[in-house]
């Protein structure tokens, strides 16, 4: 019989101590390392330097980006860890946080502020599943999923990872914590989920990225916390710290809410992982010293997202641990963290790509699943004289607005590329061929993305206006959330036309339209609803009629900002609010 930790009928518990006991110091120190997989060059250095995990940022993708070359890329990296004494596997993370979006060909499915419109956890938690299919298809076993942010203030350009302004609508979605994980983690195609970032990254003032939140901590408790609270209740294996500070202290060195909060109070048993470089901004200088590794690996960090520089992280970590500074006590934790999970999620038994889900990556069922979620997610806001649904037998529908025919846009950020992009940047649906898909065969259908050609002999004009991708610090609006003079010049045009204009709005949050509203029939939010844009169509022209309600209130202007449901503010569209079809 072979050494206790390779029994996998033994309890994971027993298995990691066996494993622990065998490890050297640089064992357990490589597997608190977390490396991007464009730094470890030569690849060898995975094992050199006995790396515990891979990770891609944004958009760092293998060439071709396939599913098929993905899966190969994973199985390089995993076939090189485990070449060690020890054969310990290496764990591969990932940002799929609306499909499998850096994967070229993947489902992309609504951002979460769309899945909030929703209301409804048990699709999220369909969404998962599909999404853990996809991932498994690939290799990776962890997804940097779901964003649990509590958005409070519209000006933040994470705004769409949220799934609502208030703690409840977040809170049902943690069903996406099951959907990837499974009931417990192992199962088919299970992969290790988190949950992020801690805490309080949606309540910075002002809404800026990685900025303050300056809240008691009875707020703090209140508005961030519940979420986080139900995905450990559902087992989530690990926890991202968030880049913002609470009341003027960095999360990323805050021992009292990772340690005394998140894994006393709280009993969290999976690791805790750093955001990108996140420790490199302790002491608000470029780069990391010896004193932030020690100040966020006492702090209670299991991993650290490096991602470049691993060498030198060891080298630092190595000399705070010799000099007592770190106590061995915190290492062994962080390894027996890290390590349960490997057990758990069955990497010793099945270290490589599963093949048999790899045929899942953007499969018809998936796309049919986001076309139900983009449906869902429909919110609409105004219908003068039930314009909607329109007819599909209409003889002549316009089609106007640069967000009409545009994949990158009706996608967002993260989205192949960290920041989202332009055009037909993965095979997708836009919401103008969902159009056409839908009208009768003797329906014309014309296409201009500046209203040019508009004239009254037109039933209607379709305007898809809105937001062009972004992602993070990037997304933030400090000064404005209006619509941008691109739209504003097309709907112009178009009202000047006399012909009903409805407005199809692509945006990551809600904006700043009341002025431009009463010029407009009407209005429906579709957000960012990934690549099937047919779900869009097919509200607008009744073959499902809309049932989302707004996650956030929808302010009236820029400067309300933040305005949330019941802070006494008058928004032009409350939380919640989301019209119906009038009965036909
Ligand atoms: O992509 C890894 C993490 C992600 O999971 C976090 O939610 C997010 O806060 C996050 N931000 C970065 C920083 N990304 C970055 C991309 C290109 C250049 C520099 C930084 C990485 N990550």
């Amino acid at each position: 019989a072979g050494p206790i930790y390779r029994d996998s009928t033994r309890p994971a518990a027993e298995r990691v101590a066996d494993l622990l006991a065998r490890m050297s110091l640089d064992d357990k120190l490589g597997q608190m390392t977390q490396a991007e997989r464009g730094a470890l060059t030569p690849q060898a250095d995975l094992a050199r330097y006995r790396i515990g995990s891979v990770l891609s940022g944004g958009g760092s993708a293998p060439t071709p980006n396939t599913a098929k070359s993905w899966a190969d890329m994973y199985d390089s990296f995993q076939r090189t860890a485990l070449s060690t004494p020890l054969g310990i596997p290496m764990i591969y993370g990932i940002d799929a946080v609306h499909g499998h979006n850096n994967v070229r060909g993947a489902t992309i499915f609504p951002h979460n502020i769309g899945l909030g419109a929703t209301r409804d956890p048990a699709l999220v938690q369909r969404i998962g599943r599909a999404v853990a299919e996809e991932i498994s298809g690939t290799g990776i076993d962890w997804d940097f999923a779901p964003c649990l942010c509590v958005a409070r203030d519209d000006r933040w350009g994470r705004t769409y990872e949220s799934f609502g302004e208030t703690p409840d609508i977040p809170t049902s979605m943690a069903t996406f914590v099951t959907g990837l994980q499974g009931p417990s983690l192992g199962g088919p195609a299970s992969v290790l989920a988190t949950a992020k970032h801690w805490i309080g990254d949606g309540g910075t003032t002002g809404g800026k990225d990685q900025g303050n939140t300056e809240v008691s901590e009875a707020e703090l408790r209140e508005t961030h916390l519940p979420p986080f609270q139900e995905a450990l209740k559902r087992g989530v294996g690990s926890v991202m710290i968030s880049y913002s500070s609470w009341n003027g202290v960095k999360m990323h060195g805050n021992g009292y809410l990772i340690t005394d909060v998140l894994k006393g109070e709280l009993g969290f048993s999976g690791f805790v992982v750093s955001d990108w470089q996140g420790i490199d901004q302790l002491d608000g200088q470029p780069g990391f010293t010896g004193d932030e590794v020690r100040a966020s690996i006492n702090a209670g960090i299991d991993m650290v997202m490096v991602p470049n520089d691993y060498k030198l992280f060891i080298s630092l970590l190595r000399t705070e641990v010799t000099s007592g500074r770190i106590p061995m006590s915190r290492i062994d934790d962080a390894n027996r963290r890290i390590l349960t999970k490997k057990f758990e999620l069955g990497l010793f038994e099945r270290p490589y790509t599963d093949r048999s889900y790899t045929a899942t990556v953007g499969s018809a069922a998936h796309r049919g699943i986001a076309r139900q979620a983009v449906r869902d997610s429909q919110v609409l806001l105004q219908n003068k004289w039930g314009v909607l649904p329109l007819p599909k037998t209409a003889s002549k529908v316009f089609v106007a607005g640069k967000s009409a025919d545009n994949i990158g846009y009706q996608s967002g950020g993260w989205t192949i590329d960290w920041q989202g992009g332009s055009g037909p940047i993965t095979p997708g649906t836009t919401i103008l061929q969902g159009i056409k898909n839908t009208v009768s065969p003797s329906t014309t259908v014309t296409y201009n993305a500046n209203g040019d050609g508009i004239d009254g002999s037109y039933k209607a004009a379709i305007a898809v206006v809105g937001e062009t991708p972004y992602a993070e610090f990037k997304g933030d609006r400090p000064n404005g959330l209006g619509l941008d003079d691109t739209d504003l010049a097309t709907l112009a045009k178009l009202k000047a036309s006399g012909v009903p204009v409805v407005v199809v709005l692509v945006s990551g949050r809600p904006l700043d339209i009341a002025q431009q509203l009463p010029n407009w029939d009407a209005l429906v939010a579709a957000w960012l609803p990934g690549t099937e844009g047919q779900g869009v169509a097919d509200v607008l022209f009744g073959d499902y009629a809309p049932t989302g309600k707004l996650p956030s209130t929808w302010m009236q202007s820029a400067s309300q900002q933040p305005i949330n449901t019941g802070d006494g503010k008058t928004p032009l569209f409350p939380q919640g609010f989301g019209l119906q079809y009038a009965r036909s």
